[in-house]
């Protein structure tokens, strides 16, 4: 097996032991360095590494703090760190354990030592990211599953609350899809389902931007930063994208195609607003878009 290749953030405050972990590791890894814990800090939320080698003893905030904040930060709560470090008691080691790191390496340091854990940790993180993207991800049409997507809108509400910028949503629904089923067969409603929810995937431009499979033939499409005026027109791209995939659809009294109802709501988040009134805003929205006539969407005002 092939040793598993990382990006590797090196944090001590002595520029020799920088060289010294750089020239061991830099023939496997990419490997970049910070001089001090709040830079550390910065690198690892900006450019996630896959594994963080911190020194304990630091002036200004030392390798413990540092490590618990990083185990305190969404963004960086699964980048395994290990501590290298002179201080080898008990209870150091103690220290950094229950700062959340997930191994010890003593100083003076041993180059076969330390390539060895350093390969053990990255594999498991590697499988560690495998295993979180399984649970995040819908089986069927690969994007974010109900799960992720309820993560996401819990994350992006505080940040739009905290920064007084707006939240939208748009709930997308295939159009008459028992009769698709009813007409194809689940094989291919199955197949239908993957195409409309990897079509609308490439609507999407900006790295905020999430598509997640809401429910059976529902989606939800989560805008953060955007207000009503750019969320319609998000839904009109997503409108335009389904029914552009031009798949026969005989059994529908709508169109000959497969289409979709978007229902849209934008709100910029309060203290004392719960995220779901966002939902139960987008979600009457598409009732009214599928009484409208549905293969259309409806946007509430904010
Ligand atoms: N093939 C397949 N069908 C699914 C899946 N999830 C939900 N469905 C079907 O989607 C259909 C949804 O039907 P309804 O909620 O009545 O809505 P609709 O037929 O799309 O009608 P409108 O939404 O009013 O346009 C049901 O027949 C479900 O069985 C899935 O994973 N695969």
């Amino acid at each position: 097996m092939t040793p598993p290749r990382g990006r590797i953030l090196i944090v001590d405050d002595a520029m020799e032991n920088i060289h010294f972990l750089h020239r061991l590791l830099q023939d496997e890894h990419k490997v970049v360095f910070a001089r001090d814990g709040m830079k550390a800090l910065e690198m690892a939320r900006t450019q996630p590494p896959d594994l963080i080698l911190l020194d304990a003893l630091m002036p200004g905030m030392d390798g413990f703090e540092t490590c618990a904040a990083l185990k305190d930060m969404p963004e960086t709560r699964d980048i395994p760190v290990i501590f290298v470090t002179a201080l080898d008691s008990p209870d150091d080691e103690t220290g950094a354990l229950e700062a959340g790191a997930v191994d010890f390496i003593n100083k003076p340091l041993n180059a076969a030592v330390v390539r060895a854990r350093v390969r053990t940790h990255l594999a498991l993180k590697q499988q560690g990211d495998l295993l979180r993207a399984m649970t995040m991800t819908d089986g069927l049409t690969r994007v974010a599953n109900r799960r992720c997507f309820d993560d996401v809108l819990e994350r992006e509400w505080k940040r739009c609350e905290r920064s007084g910028l707006p939240l939208a949503l748009i709930l997308a629904d295939i159009d008459h899809f028992k009769l698709y089923n009813d007409r194809y067969g689940h094989l291919a409603g199955d197949r239908c389902l993957a195409d409309v929810a990897q079509g609308m995937e490439t609507c999407l431009r900006r790295p905020p931007d999430l598509i997640a499979r809401y429910g059976g033939e529902e989606f939800a499409i989560l805008l953060p930063h955007e207000d009503v005026d750019g969320a319609v027109t998000v839904a009109s791209r997503l409108l335009d994208k389904v029914r552009e995939l031009a798949i026969p659809h005989e059994a529908s009294p709508t169109a000959s195609v497969v289409t979709a109802s978007l229902g849209i709501s934008a709100v910029i988040p309060q203290r004392g607003m719960e995220s779901s009134s966002l939902i139960a805003a987008a979600d009457a929205c598409l009732y009214e878009a599928k009484k409208a006539g549905r293969n259309r969407c409806q946007a509430a005002p904010m």
